[in-house]
């Protein structure tokens, strides 16, 4: 038993440091039990000096949220914290049972993020110019997948190369077709075509044109996108949505480099730059047979990161969309605190960077203020702080979770949605109530 025991703490032990956020493990007394790599670097506590110790040796009680979770049997979820004057986290704490249903302890995880913060607070004191580097298209680019997109795109905009860009919508796909359209110095115009806001039936005529001689010479010949956008870029939004039977006469056109209009036999050269968008998973769509792969393979693809997935970009782009919001409405953008850029931080952004201007839009609409709180923002991207819990109990532990979803419901209906009389209601914080809100998608 020994052996296993040994083996597994080895095991254990490897693991708590390979993981990129600080874990902390405290038995019911709050003697610490494990303390990993990133949290001796986080608080700059070595784990000789604390494991073994009591933790409130080290912190006081009231910002420790293990003993909040020990005390309310109820595990939390992102919980803001501001541990030391520079140090910014989020929290998930659980407490943990024996087979018997004695708690035994607690587990906390905390996630860095004080250097999406910093940055954001380092933006008022030496504002970034390196965002106007490409003058018309400010274009934040610290993330070093973006940054690669870019390079790769700027690197070859003079070339022919076609390009796929794919990934979730609102991402800049077509900001990054304009900037290699610019890059480029293309003497023609940027033309963008949504493939999926024009009925299937014209499609081919809108993207080849059409000649009237063919059809007895009673129609009018009209150009179609690819002659439109001679010498310039031709932006094909949304390539998924293409019928197969266009899909083949593009994937021609770009594999010999001229095309045919609709009726047309006279064959007219490729004169234009192709760049493509996709928010499809197409490599999917190939293996379905819903998308020809000789188009697909026609391309250089490249993916284009979410906002969530590229967070050191978030404290650039709300001043961008703050500054560009306040402009014109005529004010001077309000800042953001340190609290509100942890929430932006932690918030998934379904909606990408357009739901962040939108928000951003929002902020400097409603801010009477230099400064932009926590309770101005929206309740979704809104976070609980370790002080809100701290301020009231955590709700009714005792609770089933559809109970206590229906009480909070109950007392939201009987104060006709004010949060801070709901919480009054239920005898919790404003804080904790959000928090719950949240959580139960209320
Ligand atoms: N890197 C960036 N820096 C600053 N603003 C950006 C950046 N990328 C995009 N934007 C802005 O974000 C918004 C959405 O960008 P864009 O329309 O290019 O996204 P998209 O991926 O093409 O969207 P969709 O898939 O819906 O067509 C635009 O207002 C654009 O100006």
């Amino acid at each position: 038993m020994g052996t296993i025991d040994s083996k597994m703490k080895a095991y254990f032990d490897v693991l708590l440091d390979s993981v990129n956020d600080a874990v902390t493990g405290v038995d019911r007394d709050g003697t610490v039990l494990y303390w990993n790599n990133v949290a001796e670097r986080i608080y700059g506590i070595q784990k000789d000096q604390i494991v073994g110790k009591k933790i409130g040796e080290f912190f006081q009680k009231g910002s420790v949220m293990l003993f909040q979770v020990m005390e309310s049997g109820c595990p939390v979820h992102q919980v803001y914290h501001n541990p030391r004057p520079d140090k910014h986290v989020f929290i998930n704490a659980v407490p943990i049972y024996d087979k018997d249903g004695e708690l035994i302890g607690a587990i906390a995880i905390e996630q860095d993020i004080t250097h999406t913060v910093k940055l954001s607070e380092e933006l008022y004191s030496k504002p970034d110019d390196r965002i106007h580097a490409h003058s018309d298209y400010p274009l934040v680019n610290r993330n070093s997948s973006m940054q690669q997109v870019i390079q790769l795109l700027t690197q070859t905009s003079e070339q022919p190369y076609s390009f796929l860009l794919t990934g979730e919508t609102g991402v800049g796909k077509e900001t990054l077709a304009k900037m290699t359209h610019h890059a480029g110095k293309r003497s023609g115009p940027f033309l963008s075509i949504s493939c999926d806001s024009i009925p299937s039936g014209l499609l081919d005529s809108e993207l080849f044109g059409y000649d009237g001689k063919a059809f007895g010479g009673n129609q009018e010949e009209r150009p179609g996108k690819f002659e439109l956008a001679i010498d310039g870029t031709l932006y094909l939004k949304n390539i998924h949505v293409l019928p197969l039977s266009t899909q083949s006469k593009l994937a021609q056109t770009l594999s010999e480099g001229q095309f045919y209009r609709i009726g047309g036999t006279l064959p007219l050269p490729l004169r234009c730059h192709i760049v493509a968008s996709s928010t499809a998973n197409l490599e999917e769509m190939v293996s379905k047979g819903l998308f020809l792969k000789e188009l697909y393979y026609a391309f250089h693809s490249l993916s284009v990161p979410a906002l969530r997935e590229r967070k050191e970009d978030l404290p650039e782009l709300c001043h961008l969309f703050l500054s560009e919001s306040a402009q014109v409405i005529g004010k001077s953008a309000p800042r953001l605190t340190s609290e509100v850029m942890a929430a932006l931080t932690t918030y998934h952004w379904p909606g990408n960077l357009p739901q962040l201007r939108n928000i951003m839009e929002h902020l400097a609409i409603v801010s009477n203020g230099a400064q932009i709180t926590l309770d101005t923002l929206p309740p979704a991207i809104r976070l609980v702080t370790l002080a809100d819990l701290a301020e009231g109990s955590l709700p009714l532990p005792t609770l089933s979770e559809e109970m206590e979803r229906s009480k909070i419901e109950d007392a939201l209906k009987r104060t006709r949605g004010n949060k801070a009389s709901a919480a009054r209601l239920l005898g919790i914080s404003r804080g904790s109530l959000y928090y719950k809100m949240k959580q139960y998608g209320l």
